[in-house]
C-alpha cells in the first residue's frame, strides 16, 4: 500500500525530442533502489487510450520507435482537446496508472507543458525539482530527429522553451559518459539525501 507521505520527491524532466530524456532517466533509475523509485511517463495514459481505441500496439507506441512517430500528430490533437477540458488529466492518470503512490521518488521523464509543471507543483508542493535536458539541433539530428512541422513548432514541443526556473540543467550534446555519470551522481546524492528525511 502507498503511504500518505509519498511522494517524498518528484523529479520533472523536460527536453526537446531526442534530447535524451529517456536515455538519462533510464540510467538514473538503474542507479536507484527499485523499491524507492519509479519512472512515470505523462504520455503513457495518452498512448494507452490511443492504442486501445485504434487497435494499436501500446508498447511500440511507448518506445523510441518510428511507429511512435507515425502516430504522434494524431495523439497530439486528441490529447490537446482533452487537456483543454482538464489541464491535469494526463498527469493525474499517469500517477494512477503507474501506482506511483507506492514509491517515494517519482521521475517524470516527459514533462512538456507549463500546465504539467503547474499540476505537479500544486499537487505536491515543495516536492518538485525540475530538470531540463538540452541538446543542439545537430546532436538531435544525429540521434534521428527531423524537424516535423505541426509537431516541433507546437506547444507540446515548445511550451517549456521559455521556462527559466529549472532546478538543474544538463547539456547532453557530446555523449560524454564521464560527464553524464558525474551529473547522475549529483542527482542520486541529492535524492538519496531527501529520501532519508
Ligand atoms: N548521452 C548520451 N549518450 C549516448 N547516446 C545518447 C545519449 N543521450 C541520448 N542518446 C541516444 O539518443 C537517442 C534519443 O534519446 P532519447 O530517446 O532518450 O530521447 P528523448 O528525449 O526521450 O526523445 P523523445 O522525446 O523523442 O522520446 C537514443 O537512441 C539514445 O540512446
Amino acid at each position: 500500500m502507498g503511504t500518505p507521505t509519498n511522494p517524498k520527491i518528484v523529479l520533472l524532466f523536460s527536453g526537446k525530442r531526442k534530447s535524451g530524456k529517456d536515455y538519462i532517466t533510464d540510467l538514473l533509475i538503474s542507479k536507484l533502489d527499485p523499491n524507492q523509485a519509479i519512472v512515470l511517463k505523462i504520455s503513457a495514459p495518452i498512448k494507452s487510450f490511443w492504442a486501445k481505441s485504434n487497435n494499436l500496439n501500446f508498447d511500440h507506441l511507448l518506445s523510441a520507435s518510428s511507429y511512435k512517430e507515425q502516430h504522434r500528430r494524431a495523439m497530439i490533437d486528441w490529447s490537446e482537446e482533452e487537456r483543454c477540458k482538464d489541464p491535469g488529466i494526463f498527469c493525474r492518470q499517469a500517477v494512477e496508472m503507474y501506482e506511483a503512490v507506492e514509491k517515494p521518488l517519482w521521475i517524470v521523464s516527459d514533462v512538456r507543458r507549463p500546465t504539467d509543471v503547474t499540476w505537479f507543483k500544486e499537487s505536491y508542493p515543495s516536492k518538485i525539482n525540475t530538470i531540463r535536458i538540452d541538446a543542439s539541433e545537430e546532436t538531435r539530428r544525429k540521434r534521428g530527429w527531423t524537424f516535423t512541422s505541426g509537431v516541433d513548432d507546437e506547444p507540446s514541443e515548445c511550451g517549456l522553451d521559455d521556462y527559466e526556473n529549472w532546478n538543474w540543467r544538463y547539456s547532453n550534446d557530446d555523449d560524454n559518459q564521464e560527464k553524464l555519470e558525474s551529473f547522475l551522481t549529483d542527482l542520486t546524492d541529492f535524492v538519496k539525501e531527501h529520501l532519508k528525511s
